[in-house]
């Protein structure tokens, strides 16, 4: 079911024209369908329902208060990688009781503030993590609840870039060492070992390396337990493909249906199962409208320059990510290939190359796709506001985050004195 369709020759969001939005907030601007996001977040809960299970929005692909404040509504936890992030789960009335903690930096005042808080685990990804959360939860006189970050060095078949659970990628705990840090962890009395945790890349659109990895993980999870160390939940990660093209990722509830499967056969069905799903959630969400400059017309090449730029979206540039890209309004002329290009001042500056469109100065088009690792992303480049967002629901258009002015852009700068 598409949240985005065309009717009347127009293009909506939910029950809203787009040239209404661009209208009412201007252009660059994120539009994000509250249905979609519930939608997607539910395919997740409607495929564990009648488990202990848990999924952790990771809020790293879109982490704006509506959104997590959403989520939380629905019941999500969340996946964070900073400080921040858990600042940020809190201001939207998230439960830090539901958080996990990921990431392989994680400062002392960081793990002091999520100790704090009252998170529900640490995924830790190496021994000097360890002794840094143990040192600080003794300081505070308190017990670090933790995982160990498996990194079960399997091929997810994603972008290099995206790839986090292959041996030389800086990810996780390598295999081999996994159970020591559990040993380690174990003895120590500040340090309460509760789960396992593994997350093998971003947009994975097969299921084979998801099961690869969870055998790799429900292994180790009978070794402890042979050990005598039992764990709470077992953390399958995030990483879920979406379709921006002619992808076909598996639907959520064929993939949580094979992993069920194999928890069941090595006799863990009644741990908590996690889930960590960013892109998933609300890559599909959300789009970017931007409004036609200049059409500029070469020898080689045609460009559309628009009003939005890497810095608003820089998945093409960072990756040559691959965004669909439609005519909001139908168009008058005939199509040309063209590229469409922002103002930065980089030739990487790219949302979208030769696409058949027909554009004009002045018209409004839609980069598709753009909910996850979207507005995130943004920079202010070049000196260039970050967009709106806008939240529709229904024929309803929420506000979420004014365009940012120039006078926001320097207002932690200062002149020198005298
Ligand atoms: C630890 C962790 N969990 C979850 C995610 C979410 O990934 P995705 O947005 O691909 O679902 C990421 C990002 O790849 C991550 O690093
Ligand atoms: N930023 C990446 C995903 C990285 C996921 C980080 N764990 C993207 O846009 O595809």
């Amino acid at each position: 079911m598409s949240f985005f369709e065309h009717r009347n020759g127009v293009l909506h969001a939910e029950g809203v024209a787009l040239p209404a939005i661009a209208e009412r907030f201007g252009t660059p601007t994120y539009v994000y369908s509250r249905a979609a996001i519930v939608s997607a977040f539910r395919g997740y809960r409607d495929a564990l329902a009648g488990r202990k299970a848990l999924v952790c929005y990771a809020m790293k692909a879109n982490s704006n208060l509506a959104v997590l404040d959403l989520l939380a509504r629905e019941g999500a936890g969340f996946d964070i990688v900073s400080g921040g992030e858990l600042a940020r789960v809190i201001a939207a009335g998230g439960d830090p009781g539901k958080v996990v903690f990921s990431g392989v930096g994680k400062s002392e005042a960081e793990i002091e503030a999520a100790l704090k808080a009252g998170i529900l685990c640490f995924n830790m990804e190496s021994v000097p993590e360890l002794e840094r959360i143990d040192a600080v939860a003794k300081r505070l006189g308190v017990k670090a609840p933790v995982s160990v970050r498996v990194n079960p060095d399997v091929d997810a078949k994603t972008h290099p870039y995206i790839s986090t659970g292959l041996k030389d990628n800086k990810f996780g705990v390598a295999y081999e060492h996994t159970l020591d840090l559990y040993r380690d962890a174990a003895r120590r009395p500040n340090i309460e070992v509760v789960g396992i945790d593994c997350h093998i890349g971003s947009q994975i659109t097969e299921v084979a390396p998801y099961v690869d990895a969870a055998e790799r993980v429900l292994a180790l999870v009978d070794t402890l337990e042979r050990e005598g160390i039992v764990l709470h939940h077992i953390d399958f990660g995030g990483g879920l493909g979406i379709t921006y093209d002619d992808e076909t990722p598996p639907a959520t509830g064929e993939l949580i249906r094979a992993l069920v499967e194999r928890v069941e056969a090595h006799g863990h069905g009644g741990k908590t199962l996690m889930f960590e799903p960013g892109r998933s959630i609300v890559g599909n969400a959300g789009l970017l409208v931007t409004k036609v400059e200049f059409m500029k017309r070469g020898e080689t090449r045609n460009f559309a320059i628009v009003d939005a730029a890497m810095n608003d979206l820089a998945r093409p540039a960072m990756y040559e990510a691959w965004h669909g890209v439609q005519a909001i309004a139908a168009p008058a002329g005939a199509g040309e290939r063209v590229d469409i290009v922002g103002p930065v001042c980089e030739s990487g500056d790219w949302l979208a190359r030769d696409r058949e469109l027909a554009l004009a100065p002045g018209d409004l088009i839609a980069v598709m796709s753009a909910g996850a690792y979207g507005m995130s992303m943004a920079s202010n480049y070049n000196t260039r506001g970050r967009a709106a967002e806008v939240m529709v629901d229904g024929d309803a258009v929420h506000l979420i985050r004014r365009r940012e002015t120039p006078a926001d852009l320097f207002a932690l700068e200062s002149r020198l004195p005298g």
